[in-house]
């Protein structure tokens, strides 16, 4: 996928509300806007990647973007969940994400069950491929400011 990495951001939308309260682990949805400008080389499936939402601490994340084969969405999403427990919502907020890795693609499920247990195993892969000094390396390149950046501001 050339077009990785892949850094955008937007504000936190409301879903179906089915993270939270279903699956047990929320994402945060970035609105139509964002996930009609996504280039035509990202295709759907389970991405990891850095977040951090209104410019705060940057996070780890996994992301899903498409239409949610189990649950048979008419509407393609972008949604990530944020490796954090923050101490509550943040809908409205600026998200901002850079997409680092493929992880695979989305699929049906026969039961929720098997849906979470899959959820949590990207988590895993996302959690252990991040600790790579490439993608460390990445987080800083992308969300640090410069001193020149700062500078420009005055
Ligand atoms: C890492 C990750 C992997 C996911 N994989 C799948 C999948 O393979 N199939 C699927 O139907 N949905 C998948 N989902 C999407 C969930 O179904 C979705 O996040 C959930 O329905 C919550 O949606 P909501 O934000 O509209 O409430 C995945 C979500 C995440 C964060
Ligand atoms: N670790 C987290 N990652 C993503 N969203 C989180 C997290 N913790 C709290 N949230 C909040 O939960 C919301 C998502 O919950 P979810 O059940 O998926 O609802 P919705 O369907 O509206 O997206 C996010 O918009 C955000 O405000
Ligand atoms: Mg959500």
């Amino acid at each position: 996928m050339k077009t990785l990495p892949f850094f955008c951001r937007g504000k936190v939308v409301r879903g179906f509300g089915r993270g939270s309260k279903e699956l047990g682990i929320p994402t945060a949805n970035f609105p139509d806007s964002v996930v009609e400008r996504l280039p035509a080389d990202i295709s759907t499936g389970i991405y990891f990647g850095w977040a951090s939402v209104g410019g705060g601490d940057i996070h780890k994340m996994v992301m899903s973007i498409g239409w949610n084969p189990y649950y048979k969405n008419t509407k393609k999403s972008m949604e990530a969940h944020i490796i954090h427990k923050f101490k509550e919502d943040f809908y409205g907020d600026v998200l901002s994400v850079v997409i680092l890795g493929y992880i695979r693609p989305e699929r049906s499920f026969n039961s929720l069950d098997s849906l979470v247990a899959a959820i949590h195993n990207d988590i895993e892969e996302a959690q252990r491929r991040l600790d790579s000094p490439e993608y460390r390396k990445l987080r800083d390149d992308f969300f640090t400011p410069t001193r020149d950046h700062i500078l420009n501001g005055h």
